[in-house]
């Protein structure tokens, strides 16, 4: 479960329908050509937080059958409504996902025993295991370390997905739980968060630069820290494009000039402004993507 794993695109048509093929395309985009290690299905990045459940489902199954056991599948089950996480969460382990993951839950101010219960909930009623997605800046919810020593208590809880810019906490984490699996989900900090030691990476971005992610990785093993900083200089360049021109859109309009039938994003998110195509085709050929 260790390595770069990507955060899944979804095709939508305008109409806020799952766009099968070009699903199929994008799974195959990642395996094939990213050549990442894994996929992370239904997060964020997949506007999971805009669809039914039966559309969750669809993604599960259709992702599943498209990559078969080639690589890693964590299915992002998280929900305010546990009983749809819980339903999610059997799905995905009958289909054969190999561990769950659920973002901490949002909007109400929960309590540390409330989101506690919430994940071994999950755990108790599916088998399966669970990797923490904490994104504090979207969700606000901060895991203290404390906090962590009881999650981590159930060994089920196999690891986290840190989308946090504290590196003093994650270097803590990571020396406080050295055989629990850490991901970085920043990707424009994924060079500080392979200096912090984390296992693995999982993010947006890679949909479309995870060959450039992965040489920095690579790098970063072989003690190459310069060489891999500048690597970062590169995919930040990307990033911060990405970022101006909107996250999602950008991603899979860059995914659709290069022949990827990624669709567009789902209402409310606005859809890409094509008066801005000259910008991702020259974003696609200035930094080979
Ligand atoms: C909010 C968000 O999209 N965060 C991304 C990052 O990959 C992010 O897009 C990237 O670092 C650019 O800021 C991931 O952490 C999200 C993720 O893993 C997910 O799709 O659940």
């Amino acid at each position: 479960m260790k390595g770069l794993f990507t955060a899944l695109l979804i095709p939508f048509d305008e109409n806020g329908q799952i766009k099968e093929e070009g699903l199929r395309q994008v799974v195959r985009h990642n395996i094939d050509v990213q050549k990442v290690d894994g996929l992370y299905v239904n997060g964020s990045t997949g506007e999971n937080f805009l669809l039914t459940t039966d559309q969750k489902k669809f993604i599960f199954e259709t992702v599943k059958d498209e990559a078969k056991d080639s690589v890693k599948l964590i299915a992002q089950v998280g929900s305010l409504n546990l009983e749809e996480a819980v339903e999610l969460g059997r799905f995905a382990t009958e289909l054969g996902y190999d561990s769950l993951s659920a973002v901490t839950p949002f909007y109400y101010p929960f309590t540390f025993e409330e989101i506690k219960s919430y994940y071994n909930t999950i755990i108790e009623e599916t088998g399966n295991d669970m990797i923490i997605y904490a994104i504090p800046a979207l969700t606000g919810v901060a895991i203290s370390m404390e906090q962590f020593d009881e999650l981590f208590a159930n060994e089920k809880v196999i690891g986290v997905k840190y989308t946090d810019s504290n590196f003093f906490a994650l270097e803590r984490l990571r020396n406080r739980y050295p055989d629990k699996l850490i991901y970085s989900g920043f990707d424009e900090m994924l060079v500080y968060g392979l200096l912090s030691g984390v296992d693995g990476a999982i993010g947006s971005t890679y949909n479309v630069n995870g060959l450039r992610s992965r040489r920095i990785m690579e790098l970063c093993e072989q003690n190459k820290f310069e060489e891999a900083y500048e690597v970062q200089h590169e995919a930040n360049d990307i990033i911060e494009k990405v970022l101006e021109l909107g996250i999602y859109q950008t991603l899979k309009e860059i995914l659709n000039v290069k022949g990827i039938d990624a669709g567009t994003t789902k209402n409310p998110l606005s859809s890409f402004d094509p008066s801005k195509r000259g910008k991702v085709e020259k974003l696609v050929e200035d930094f080979n993507l």
